[in-house]
């Protein structure tokens, strides 16, 4: 089976899409240039299957701005996607980790959140009854998602203790075997600096220029070496709880209580943020360097190995803003169907829309994600692999 070899995509590559028809001229001012990206990708995907005749139903938002009622994004805590098993590196996870205190008292038991290593390489994954794969039935909506883009980590039952990585529990306070993290604070910023406050934070040894990940923007890069449990921080930006602001603009972390998300810090406004929020998102396991993690309502980076001088840093934002970068670590769970009134579904690990045939999905992973799907056999069982995509 070769999943789409027919077809040809390359018009679907260069031709330019317009979206202006479907909004108000109020709407499209509110929306940022990631939401614009964002829905010319809907709308290319859309075009794409109705001209090769796949049954599609329309966008919502394509159906113009009278017929829709913008709806409010769902928080991640309240995501009712399943795949959250795996969450790289993040180390405060409910109810799991093992909690001592400066004294040494445990208090729960740990949870090995780094051990990720099985199921990276799991990039495979049964197709069950994959005569379905041949017959037609009906193609489930292309759900409208609107974009997850502010940063978040699983939600932390408390913030009162500190992740030692190297024994894998959690402190009140300082590791008593491996002690406090190396702190590195932000450069002190004169009063005649306020509006470039996010620059003049930037602590020594670290410069701000062009990321090395295409399409970034601007990145943050070592000029010296930096230990494994160095801390950054604490990331700096106004407190909000404006989630169509964060939304729009992408420099915004999530913040707990008691378990539950709170509010937002969000460093859009340079001159009230640090350099942190010029770090990016790491696309794979090997490239992240930082750890972020939340201690007393801050959010503060931690180098989990050695960051050598020429280096780019580079945090995990989570899942749901990792994803709507393109970024899609959590391969295990790739094109495991869901089932909605006991029909199979496959759902994109990208962007969540709904298909109810592989090959649709195949369709849109290539087009929108840029990524190949092909068939392998392993054990007798039928695989769908990710052959081609950004986990390298
Ligand atoms: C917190 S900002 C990071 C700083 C940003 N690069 C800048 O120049 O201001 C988050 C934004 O950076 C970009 N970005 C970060 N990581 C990325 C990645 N892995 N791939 C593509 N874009 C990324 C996206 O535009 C994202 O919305």
């Amino acid at each position: 089976m070769s999943l789409g070899s027919k077809i040809d995509f390359s018009k679907f590559e260069t031709q330019g899409v317009d979206i202006t028809p479907y909004f108000s001229k109020a709407e499209l001012e509110q929306l940022s240039d990631y939401e614009k990206k964002r829905y010319e990708n809907i709308k290319r995907n859309y075009d794409m299957m109705i001209a090769f005749g796949l049954p599609a139903v329309k966008p919502e938002f394509m159906m113009g701005p009278r017929s829709r009622a913008r709806k409010r994004p769902k928080s991640p805590s309240s995501s009712d996607d399943s795949d959250e098993d795996w969450s790289p590196t993040m180390h405060q996870t409910k109810s799991k980790a093992k909690k001592m205190s400066s004294k040494g008292k445990n208090i729960s038991q740990a949870k090995k959140s780094s051990s990720t290593e099985g199921k990276k390489n799991s990039g495979s994954l049964e197709t069950t009854k994959s005569k379905r794969s041949t017959e037609v039935k009906h193609q489930y909506p292309l759900r409208e998602n609107r974009a997850t883009n502010f940063m978040a980590l699983e939600p932390p039952d408390d913030d009162q203790f500190l992740y030692c990585e190297e024994c894998n529990k959690e402190y009140e306070g300082a590791c008593p075997d491996h002690g406090p993290l190396v702190v590195v604070e932000d450069s002190k910023v004169p009063d005649t600096c306020k509006k470039d406050q996010d620059r003049a934070t930037l602590p020594a040894g670290l410069t701000i220029k062009e990321s090395g990940i295409p399409n970034a923007g601007l990145g943050v890069w070592a000029d010296v070496q930096f230990a494994s449990r160095t801390r950054f921080g604490p990331y700096v930006g106004v407190i909000t709880k404006d989630v169509d602001k964060v939304h729009a603009t992408g420099y915004a972390w999530q913040i707990y209580k008691d378990g539950e998300a709170s509010h937002f810090i969000d460093a859009r406004d340079p001159a009230q943020s640090n350099w942190m929020r010029y770090i990016n998102c790491a696309r794979t396991e090997a490239e992240q360097n930082l750890t972020a993690y939340q201690y007393y309502g801050h959010i503060y980076y931690r180098a989990f190995k050695t960051i050598e001088p020429g280096k780019e840093l580079l945090v995990w934002y989570g899942n749901e803003y990792g994803r709507d970068l393109g970024i899609v670590r959590d391969i295990k769970s790739f094109l495991k169907p869901k089932y909605v009134n006991g029909e199979e579904v496959y759902i994109c690990p990208w962007c969540k829309h709904s298909f109810s045939m592989v090959i649709f999905l195949a369709f849109h992973v290539k087009r929108v994600h840029g990524s190949k799907l092909k068939l392998a056999l392993k054990k007798n069982k039928k695989y769908l692999l990710l052959v081609k995509g950004n986990e390298q």
